[in-house]
């Protein structure tokens, strides 16, 4: 049995930078990826880069297989990088395994050739991410006609129409690329609109857009039945009976935490009711040298959570935990639309719910000059008050380089700089950040 001081299991975001900064703090340390075609993890090789990366592509009118095939190098190169980012460091082994805990302190990993090794440690992280959900549905799942956002960015062939199963983040950001790139695109939505808790004027404002871009959205009806018709046709029934059918079904209906076959139960760490690893504000599970970071914990599902929840972890090893979950505030998020959304903080009625003296401004891009540069008049944008203090208490911003301007406005949230300061800012001028000056003149 080999001993290290720390072992990382998943070579998520917090994994491989928490192994970096192991190593130069001399800790001998041993990072376990199940798959030699996720070092990086998640977001490098199936999620945030290639998905942004065709998007862009689609955007600017390449040829969907060039793109993916661009895709496919540049991923292939981040994944090298990435790899050696640990492997080559001093006190760093990479196994190539699966990790399943026997017990608190100790790892069976099972190697390529099928051999097994018991690994133990004085802290063990895990940060094995999240998979793709493909709910309870009647019918051919497992045509090949059938993806996930993991395995349509590899099909070489645009499917010439494409139904995407969920209206949320990845079911509209597919089917923006993919409605760009000439697929026909629908979307099956559950609810009677898109992102329900979303302000109401942004998702219909979203919503306008994607449809006139030729985007097909069929609300209130789940998915309930895929047959899979020979050939290169797919259909999908739904619950109100109504059938769709083309060549290709994404399932974009969610992800869940990857503790499957980690031997959690061996542990005295445990589980939540939605299968997620429980953990303290400090991002340790009931089992104290264990912890738990990325999306595998729960919470929101993003690469610079994940990156954060390093920091977490690194301030309770090192510094006392004076930088904890609770001090996270003000999560922002965009969502990678054409034009994009990011949001930081509440929308005008959680505002005036949660009992703040709240006024809102809105401002359509229409009106704003760097829109007539950019050709691109698409897009609003909202911000929310608290005119007593001062405080921005939410942003809501569809538009060009709205992805950009998010971080600027929660840092001002985070530092408690008021609205006013944001509205009286002298920015250079043609660009899209000026329209603080009247967004915030409330
Ligand atoms: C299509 C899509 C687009 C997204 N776009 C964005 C975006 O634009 N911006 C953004 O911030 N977020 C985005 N996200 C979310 C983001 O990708 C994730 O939140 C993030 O990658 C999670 O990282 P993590 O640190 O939890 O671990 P991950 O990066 O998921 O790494 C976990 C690793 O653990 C390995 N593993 C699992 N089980 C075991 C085991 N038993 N033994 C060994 N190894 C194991 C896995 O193979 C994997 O490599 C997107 C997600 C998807 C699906
Ligand atoms: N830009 C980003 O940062 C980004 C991009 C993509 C994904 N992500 C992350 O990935 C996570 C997962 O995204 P997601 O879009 O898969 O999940 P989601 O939870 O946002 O949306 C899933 C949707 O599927 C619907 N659905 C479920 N079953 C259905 C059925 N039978 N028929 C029709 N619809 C059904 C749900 O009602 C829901 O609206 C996000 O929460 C986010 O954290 C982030």
């Amino acid at each position: 049995m080999t001993h290290f001081d720390a072992i990382i299991i998943g070579f998520g975001k917090a994994g491989k930078t928490l192994a970096g900064d192991l190593d130069s703090r001399g800790w001998k340390t041993a990072l376990i990826e199940k798959d030699k075609t996720m070092y990086g993890g998640t977001c490098i090789n199936i999620a945030c880069i290639p998905t942004k990366l065709l998007m862009h592509d689609a955007l600017n009118g390449r040829e969907y297989r060039a793109a993916v095939e661009r895709k496919n190098g540049v991923i292939g190169r981040l994944r090298d990088k990435n790899y050696h980012s640990v492997a080559d460091l001093k006190h760093a082994t990479v196994y190539d395994a699966k990790a399943e805990f026997i017990n608190d302190k100790e790892i069976e990993i099972e190697l390529a050739d099928g051999s097994k090794e018991v690994l133990s440690a004085d802290k063990i992280f895990v940060n094995t991410g999240a998979e793709s959900i493909i709910p309870p549905i009647d019918g051919d799942i497992n045509s090949d006609k059938v993806y996930t956002s993991t395995t349509l960015i590899d099909e070489e062939i645009l499917p010439e129409r494409l139904t995407i199963v969920g209206g949320g983040y990845i079911g509209l950001e597919f089917a923006t690329m993919y409605n760009a790139f000439g697929s026909e695109v629908s979307v099956i939505v559950p609810d009677e609109e898109i992102l329900q808790s979303e302000d109401s004027n942004i998702r219909a404002e979203i919503t306008k857009d994607m449809k006139e871009s030729g985007i097909n959205f069929i609300f209130g009806e789940r998915a309930e039945k895929v047959t899979d018709e020979g050939g290169s046709k797919i259909t999908v029934t739904l619950s109100g009976e109504r059938e769709v059918t083309s060549n290709a079904v994404l399932f974009a209906t969610g992800r869940k935490a990857n503790t499957e076959g980690l031997g959690i139960e061996t542990t005295t760490a445990v589980l939540t009711n939605k299968g997620e690893i429980k953990v303290n504000n400090h991002l340790q599970t009931d089992a104290e040298n264990i912890y738990a970071m990325g999306d595998v914990k729960g919470g929101m599902q993003f690469t610079y959570t994940s990156l954060d929840d390093y920091r977490i972890v690194k301030s309770h090893l090192f510094d006392h935990g004076s930088y904890a979950y609770n001090s996270r505030t003000n999560v922002h998020y965009t969502m990678f639309t054409d034009p994009p959304y990011s949001r930081a903080g509440l929308t005008s009625e959680e505002a005036k719910e949660q009992g703040y003296k709240a006024a809102e401004n809105s401002m359509p891009m229409s009106g704003h000059p760097r829109s007539h540069i950019n050709n691109e008049l698409r897009g609003l944008f909202k911000a929310v008050v608290d005119t007593e203090t001062k405080a921005i208490l939410g942003v809501h911003l569809y538009g060009v380089n709205s992805e950009e301007l998010i971080n600027t406005v929660k840092l001002a949230m985070d530092n408690d700089i008021p609205y006013t300061v944001l509205r009286d800012q002298m920015y250079n001028h043609p660009v899209m950040s000026e329209a603080f000056n009247n967004l915030f003149d409330i």
